[in-house]
Parts: structure tokens; C-alpha cells; sequence
């Protein structure tokens, strides 16, 4: 393949290392390398490309202390509003994230928060985007929510609040108080059985502060590290499947992701498991809305005077007088947001500026010891078929270029790679640049970084044989 650029090892390589990179550095600020089917090439400009900072695509509500762990003289920053079409990564929420809003320089995507089923996770895997969220960030905001839909549940609180409103209006409620409140009788949580369905970090406060409040507590997760069973309170039962945990309990919380397709978790509380509810059981539900089938639950609020308590919209159940909805308030909370979004961009600013990978949906978790002096950090992002990681280290060999560390993680279909190369080996920036298109071009391989520390720089990607920045 014909390139463009430019070969200028003379000079350069015989520089010290020091001198070598911060002219490589220099000379990378000015390059823009523009991909076309089959083509690479460089020119001197991009339209509305800003050098020397990265570009960060916002949705939905991001807490600002989050957003200040990227400083601005390295970070620009785009809300929903702003245009930004050269993103090299997006922080987001709940926005139900469509692959079009992934413009050809996003590199990365991460969730603020712990769901990630408002990303398309399988089409950016197959586009060599990792995605990230926030492990426990949010948690403890969830899991109070959760205790307090235990209380909504167990007690007429919004019943009798709304009945306050109205004699209040009408200037009765002095009067009809003591008499009325019969209406709203309830019962206690202690001494209740709790099914805890998914023991991850929202369940299992759930289930240790339920325990604290003197519940019963049973549990179910088949995927239930040793991690996370260690930090279970021991009076905690675990059952075998779903039915048999919720068979015997008063409340019921769903504490699970939402997956799509086969071996999913959509409509996971269906009319099977519904049948074995108790009557007047509660179910808790502050994970998603598609989880349970609404119109299963809808015959246990008819005939078994059961309670649904939620976080999600429904349209079934939305104004039944046995369910409480409310709008996905579980993790808006000043600590939550605060706690999410600055894990999330802790996590987007190493992954940019180190190329490191920790809290990924999709990749796996890749570090290398800092970038020693002297070297320049590749990463690569292939698909995970042999023979993939030694044409990418040959490809270094072949150029006479050293590598000083590097490393080879894989996950599903994925695989990952980080490698530091000795500047002093061979040539400059131009030579880097043509191993970063030879090895773009491998087989497999989905998109190169060089990391010179000079933001926003040295990205490409290939889909089905295209290339973009
Ligand atoms: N209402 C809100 O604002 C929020 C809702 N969420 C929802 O709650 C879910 C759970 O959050 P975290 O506890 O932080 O996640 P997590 O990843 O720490 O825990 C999820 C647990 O569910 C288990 N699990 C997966 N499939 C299961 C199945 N079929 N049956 C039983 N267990 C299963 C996993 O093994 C894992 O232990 C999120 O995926 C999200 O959908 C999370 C945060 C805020
Ligand atoms: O973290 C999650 O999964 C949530 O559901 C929280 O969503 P939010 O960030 O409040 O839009």
C-alpha cells in the first residue's frame, strides 16, 4: 500500500531520547492523518478539529465534580447541545446511546453509573470501542431507595399523604385524622422474609441492611463471586433459583442488569415465577422496567393483593392502586452523581491518556507499569483469533524497533494490547506512523493509538477495510 509520508529518520535518530520525543511530540501536534477506503495519508488540517485536547461528548446530567477531574487544559468538554463530532469519548447516563451518535473518533464510552443496556455493548465490541461504568458508585443511593420501597411497601404512606392533601383541602383534616386512618392500616418489616435476586453491590447492601433491621434474608445469584460472599452477612440464606427464593418471601427485590436476546434477563420475573409469590407480596424492583412482565404482575396486584414498587415507567400497572412508580430516582443523589461521574472519568482519563482498561463491560482489564522514559505506548485493538498478537509484534521487529513492556489481554471475541517502544531504537515520528498503518492494516485488527502524551493524537481505525480517525 502507497504512503504518503514522508520518511525522515536522519537527523532524529541520532538525537538523545529525551531530544528525540519531545520533537516526535512536536511534530505529532501538526499531523492529522485522514483514512479513506484503502488510502492513508496525512494533510495539514481537520475542519473543527481542536489539536491538544481531547474532546469529551456529554448526555444527560453530569456531575460537575466529576467533570472537573478533566481539567480543562486538557479536556474539552461538549454537552448534548454542543456539536462535537470529532468526540474521542463519551460520559453519559441514561441516554439511550444510537450508533450514530458514535462519531469515527470516539475511542471510548462510559457509563456514569452501573446499567449499561442504553448502550449498544455487542455493535461497540465488534467497533473496537471498550465501554465503562462505575461498579458500586451509585450503590448505597440505590439500596436506600430500596429500604425505603420496603417501608412504601409495607405501609400506606403514599395512600395517606395524598388522603392529608385532600381533607386539607377541603378543611378537614383535624377532624377526619383519628377516624380515617384506619384506611391505611400496614405492617412491619421485621421479622419478614426478603428475596434478594442478584447479590452485586446493590444487592448486597440491600440484604446486609435488611438483615440490620431484623428481616429474614434470602438470596439468589448464580454468578455470586467469593468476593462478594464473603461480605454477605452470614445469616443469609442462599437458595438455588429464583423460584425457590421467592416461594417463602414477603418482599422481593430485583437486583439484576437488564440483558437482551437468549439467556437474557428480559421479563425474567414472568407468570412461572409470579405464580409462586405468597399473597401480599412485594416486589421491588430498582434495576429496570423490562425486567418483569407486566401484565404477570398485574394479576398478583389483582387477585393476591401484591405490591410493586418501582423505579421504572410501566405501562401496564402505571396507576394501579397497589403499585408505587417512581422516576428512576434510585441513584440521583448528590453522592451518587458526584461518586459516578468521577469514577467514570478517573476511568475515561487513564484509558486516554495511559491506554489502561479497569471497570469495562466489553474489554478486558489491561495495565502496564508507567511508560519508562524514552519509549513511545502503542495500544491495539484486535479481534481475538490467533495470530494476531505475532504479526503486530513483527511488525515492530521488522521496523528494527524494541519493545520495552508490553502485554496481551482477551475477553470474548476482544483482545487488547499495550506496548512501549524504545524511541531509541529507530527513526521518528514517521516511522512510528508507518508501523501504527502497517499494523492498522492487519487482519483483525480494529484501531492503533500511539500515546505520546500529546492529547488526541495517533488514533486509527479500521471497519470492513475503511479507515477513520
Ligand atoms: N434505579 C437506579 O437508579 C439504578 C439501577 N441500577 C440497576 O441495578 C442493576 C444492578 O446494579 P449493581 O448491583 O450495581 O450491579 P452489580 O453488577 O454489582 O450486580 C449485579 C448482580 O446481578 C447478578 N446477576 C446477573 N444476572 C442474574 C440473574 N439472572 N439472576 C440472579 N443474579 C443475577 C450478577 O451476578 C451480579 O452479582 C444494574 O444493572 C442496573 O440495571 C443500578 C444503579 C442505579
Ligand atoms: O446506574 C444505573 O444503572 C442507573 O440506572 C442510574 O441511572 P441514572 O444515572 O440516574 O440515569
Amino acid at each position: 500500500m502507497a504512503s504518503t509520508l514522508l520518511k525522515s529518520f536522519s537527523t532524529t535518530a541520532q538525537r538523545n531520547v529525551g531530544n528525540q520525543l519531545s520533537s516526535a511530540m512536536r511534530s505529532f501536534a501538526t499531523i492529522h492523518v485522514e483514512h479513506g477506503r484503502g488510502v492513508w495519508k496525512t494533510y495539514g488540517d481537520v475542519n473543527n478539529y481542536t489539536p491538544g485536547k481531547f474532546q469529551i461528548k456529554t448526555f444527560n446530567k453530569i456531575s460537575p465534580i466529576g467533570l472537573a477531574r478533566l481539567s480543562e487544559d486538557r479536556y474539552d468538554i461538549r454537552t448534548e447541545e454542543q456539536d462535537a463530532h470529532n468526540a474521542h469519548a463519551i460520559l453519559l447516563r441514561s441516554h439511550k446511546l444510537k450508533e450514530e451518535e458514535v462519531a469515527h473518533t470516539v475511542r471510548a464510552i462510559a457509563r456514569c453509573g452501573a446499567g449499561t443496556n442504553n448502550i449498544p455493548v455487542a455493535r461497540m465490541t465488534e467497533l473496537g470501542i471498550p465501554v465503562f461504568n462505575t461498579p458500586g458508585a451509585n450503590a448505597n443511593a440505590v439500596k436506600e431507595l430500596v429500604i425505603c420501597g420496603l417501608f412504601l411497601g409495607s405501609r400506606k404512606v403514599i395512600d395517606g399523604i395524598n388522603h392529608m392533601k385532600s381533607l386539607g383541602e377541603q378543611g378537614l383534616a383535624r377532624e377526619r385524622v383519628e377516624k380515617d386512618k384506619a384506611m391505611f392500616g400496614g405492617r412491619e418489616i421485621n421479622g419478614k422474609t426478603l428475596a434478594v435476586i442478584g447479590l452485586g453491590n446493590i444487592g448486597a447492601a440491600t440484604a446486609h441492611d435488611a438483615a440490620q433491621l431484623g428481616m429474614k434474608v434470602k438470596g439468589y445469584d448464580p454468578g455470586l463471586s467469593v468476593t462478594a460472599a464473603l461480605k454477605l452477612p452470614s445469616s443469609v440464606q442462599l437458595s438455588d433459583s429464583i423460584t425457590s427464593a421467592v416461594a417463602d418471601a414477603d418482599y422481593i427485590s430485583i437486583n439484576i442488569p437488564y440483558i437482551k436476546g437468549a439467556n437474557g434477563t428480559h421479563h425474567i420475573i414472568n407468570d412461572e415465577i409470579i405464580k409462586h409469590f405468597k399473597q401480599g407480596a412485594v416486589l421491588l424492583n430498582f434495576a429496570r422496567g423490562e425486567l418483569v412482565d407486566s401484565d404477570a404482575l398485574k394479576k398478583h396486584l389483582d387477585t393476591k393483593d401484591g405490591r410493586y414498587i418501582s423505579d421504572f415507567p410501566d405501562d401496564v400497572v402505571w396507576n394501579h392502586e397497589n403499585a408505587v412508580i417512581l422516576p428512576h430516582l434510585g441513584a440521583s443523589t448528590e453522592e451518587a452523581e458526584d461518586a459516578a461521574a468521577s469514577m467514570a472519568a478517573d476511568t475515561i482519563k487513564m484509558f486516554l491518556e495511559e491506554g489502561s482498561i479497569r471497570h469495562s463491560v466489553n474489554f478486558p482489564t489491561t495495565s502496564l507499569p508507567e511508560r519508562p522514559k524514552g519509549t513511545v505506548r502503542f495500544t491495539v485493538v484486535n479481534k481475538n483469533v490467533p495470530g494476531c498478537l505475532a504479526l503486530i509484534t513483527e511488525s515492530f521487529a521488522n521496523a528494527g524497533m524494541n519493545i520495552v513492556q508490553q502485554i496481551n489481554q482477551s475477553r470474548g471475541d476482544i483482545a487488547y494490547n499495550m506496548l512501549d517502544i524504545d524511541v531509541s531504537s529507530n527513526g521518528d515520528v514517521h516511522s512510528f506512523k508507518d508501523v501504527q498503518e502497517q499494523i492498522t492494516q492487519i487482519d483483525h485488527v480494529l484501531s492503533t493509538r500511539i500515546l505520546f502524551g500529546t492529547p488526541g493524537q495517533g488514533y486509527a481505525k479500521k471497519i470492513d477495510g475503511e479507515y477513520f480517525v
